[in-house]
């Protein structure tokens, strides 16, 4: 079995998560894949254990408490998943919850794949398309819950290719570093625009932590206009 720091279950319990020794052993399992993988692809740029479990980890799962309230069967998307950060660990702390991971490079759809069967993982899916398209497809378009994202982009382009796949009355939930204030200060218009109602921001981590990771949590409380994703690229060379 490969080996779990034993800070892992005490700093996840501080973030209010709670997971039983099956899940930890699905998470060591996922890490020891990504880790081995990414001698090949790219995947992550944290090599050192002790580190990928806090940086790719324990990260991802501080989202989990601003799922709530959520409802049974409810729908995510992590919208460029790469290696599957944060949406394979949220599919594993969450088997109640139904996740889908988009990416758009090919090989890391193909991992993705190879992870989903290797680990049972039953309650989630890959594919592989760019958000700007999947938006305009109507079996995805305003369909999911909640949209997750980490090192997507600035916010204006997250907003652009998250909000148009959730549905009105669910939320986006972007995973933040410091910058995120002047981000915010551009968004401005893409958060009218795209149909976004109240925001909060809340640090991930209790202040023990010394961690900056915040997370911007994002209603939509109406349709977001029909021209919404633009073209693959337009967000990202002509934000909002
Ligand atoms: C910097 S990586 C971050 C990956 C992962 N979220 C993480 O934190 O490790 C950004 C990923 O988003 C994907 N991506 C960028 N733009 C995208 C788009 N428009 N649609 C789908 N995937 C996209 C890229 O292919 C890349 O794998």
């Amino acid at each position: 079995m490969p080996a779990i720091p034993a800070f892992v279950t005490d700093e996840l319990s501080q973030l209010g998560v709670t997971l039983d020794p099956s899940q930890l052993d699905t998470l060591a399992r996922y890490l020891d894949r990504l880790l081995d993988t990414t001698q090949r692809i790219n995947l992550t740029a944290v090599r050192e254990p002790d580190a990928a479990w806090r940086r790719l980890i324990i990260d991802s799962l501080s989202l989990v408490p601003g799922f709530e309230p959520v409802a049974e069967d409810a729908t995510i998307i992590d919208i460029g998943t790469g290696g599957g950060l944060p949406g394979i660990p949220l599919a594993i702390a969450r088997p109640d919850l139904r996740v889908t991971l988009l990416e758009a490079t090919g090989k890391k759809v193909r991992f993705l794949n190879e992870c989903i069967e290797a680990l049972g993982l039953t309650n989630t899916r890959a594919i592989q398309q760019r958000a700007e398209l999947l938006g305009q497809d109507p079996a995805h378009r305003q369909q999911y819950d909640i949209a997750v994202s980490r090192a997507v982009g600035p916010m204006t382009e997250v907003l652009e290719y998250s909000l148009p796949l959730v549905k009105v009355g669910g939320r986006v939930l972007a995973m933040k570093g410091p910058k995120l204030e002047q981000e915010l200060a551009a968004a401005g218009d893409a958060l009218g625009i795209l149909g976004a109602g109240d925001m909060e921001v809340f640090e991930a981590y209790p202040p023990n932590f010394k961690q900056d990771l915040v997370i911007a949590s994002i209603i939509k409380d109406r349709a977001t206009p029909g021209m919404y994703p633009r073209r693959p690229g337009v967000p990202k060379h002509e934000p909002l």
